[in-house]
């Protein structure tokens, strides 16, 4: 689908919105709901491409799921009582489903086949394969990738070292251990985003992080009990208002109850570096940190990151090039290797779509270089997601820092992460300053 993008609102993005459930939380809620005894209600959840094909995987693993709407009920199996299913499961576009159930079904007394998408099967698999098999797991791959059996089984106790930061290899593991013989000891690379630690503990599981931020380890043969959670906002999909706001002269735009969970608000210290004018008004409540946030428009000044600093914002990778583009000075962000396996090779992607806005952006094996302009001169109006929902949604956003008409093909990727995305930027670029004045 080629869709025509909004140009620049006069008067900048006004208004409020609730962005959807945080996709990663909501992947983690249905496996571990699955796995329970008793009822998991989640509100909230994000009824994405990505998360449906978790439910829909879980659903064939004999899992009762009810959606209404943006709750889903999941009624818990127990660690043990999933079942075969009659046919591979489809894991559509979504790493992060395709990892964790890998380490949940590598441990269980029965195979599965996984596949997926043309772009989920070019993504790296072994890198849970490997860690998994010092358990005793036994995976099979094509050539290091999907299509992939399970040939579940009883799984020994482990102590891995984790070759890459990864929230997904990690929690991989940890739905792994909880079927193991013994305690497992997991150690980070990097401390990545820790929602599945986080959400196991509220589920009744028995799991330490050390001290160092490092090491992990997970009690196995848990008794998991249904919990009722609501999933915060996505900041994930905040961050594409958050930079909108921010680079488009004259607005001021306010986002509701969203996850503001440290492992995962890079993009919030990386505005507050940059000069960026946020707001941030955290929620007292249990659970996830969740709140509010005011973002207004800024002359935003250039940024390094490095690889430590990479992981709290992997996914907002993108939007962070192009907050560099319009910045003072120039940017450099190094030690981000891994946007080489994500839905596309987002350093080659950033790199392609941001040249045709004229962005002078310089290509790193591990990241970019950006010498950043206040304004742009587009040499090709033709944009493209690549069929990368995060890639659509930057170009999106940069398009409303212009005056000529541009289109965006393969736009339809946007439903992956955020199928709402176009109603909630219609929504804040046609409330005027006058409304919310
Ligand atoms: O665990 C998760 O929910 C995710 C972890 C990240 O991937 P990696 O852990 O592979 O970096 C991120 O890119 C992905 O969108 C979601
Ligand atoms: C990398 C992403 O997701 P996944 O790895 O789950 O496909 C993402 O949403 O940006």
């Amino acid at each position: 689908m080629i869709k025509t993008l909004m140009r620049r609102p006069t008067t900048g993005l006004h208004g409020a919105i609730t962005v959807p459930g945080d996709k990663s939380i909501s992947h983690r809620g249905l496996i571990l709901g699955a796995i329970s005894t008793g009822t998991t209600r989640l509100t909230h959840f994000l009824t994405a491409a990505d998360c449906l094909s978790t439910l829909n995987a879980l659903h064939a693993l004999g899992v009762p799921i009810q959606r209404d709407g943006t709750t889903v009920t999941v009624t818990g199996q127990g660690l043990h009582g999933l079942r075969a299913a009659n046919q591979p499961l489809d894991m559509g576009n979504a790493g992060t489903a395709t990892r964790l159930m890998t380490g949940l079904l590598a441990g269980q007394n029965f195979d599965a086949t996984l596949v997926g998408d043309a772009s989920l099967s070019q993504r790296p698999m072994a890198r849970v394969q490997q860690p998994l098999a010092t358990m005793g797991a036994q995976i099979d791959l094509t050539a290091g990738h999907l299509p992939m059996q399970i040939h579940g089984r009883a799984l020994h106790a482990t102590h891995v070292e984790m070759q890459v930061a990864s929230a997904q290899v990690k929690s991989s593991l940890i739905l792994a251990a909880l079927q193991a013989d013994g305690p497992s000891t997991i150690v980070e690379k990097l401390p990545t985003r820790d929602h599945t630690e986080r959400l196991l503990r509220a589920f009744g599981g028995d799991l330490t992080t050390a001290a160092d931020g490092h090491t992990i380890t997970v009690q196995p043969q848990p008794h998991l009990t249904g919990q009722n959670i609501t999933v915060p906002g996505d900041v994930s999909s905040a961050a594409f208002f958050l930079t909108a706001a921010s680079i488009v002269p004259g607005s001021q735009i306010t986002l509701k109850d969203v996850g503001l969970n440290p492992t995962r608000t890079g993009i919030i210290d990386v505005l507050q570096r940059m000069g960026g004018h946020l707001d941030i008004r955290p929620t007292d409540q249990p659970g996830e940190p969740l709140g509010d946030i005011t973002v207004s428009a800024a002359q935003l000044h250039s940024i390094k990151l490095t690889a430590a600093d990479i992981p709290a914002v992997i996914d907002e990778l993108p939007l962070v090039a192009l907050l560099a583009a319009t910045a003072d000075g120039v940017s450099e962000i190094s030690g981000a290797e891994e946007l080489r396996v994500k839905e596309t090779d987002r350093i080659a992607t950033i790199v392609t779509e941001l040249r045709k806005l004229g962005v002078q952006i310089t290509e790193k094996p591990d990241g970019f270089i950006i010498d950043g302009r206040p304004t742009w001169r587009v040499t090709d109006a033709q944009f493209d997601s690549h069929g990368d929902h995060r890639i659509g949604m930057m170009m999106a956003i940069a398009a409303l820092r212009l005056t000529t008409p541009t289109t965006l093909a393969d736009a339809g990727a946007i439903n992956i992460s955020y199928p709402s995305f176009f109603d909630d930027l219609t929504h804040l670029t046609t409330e005027t300053e006058a409304t919310h004045a």
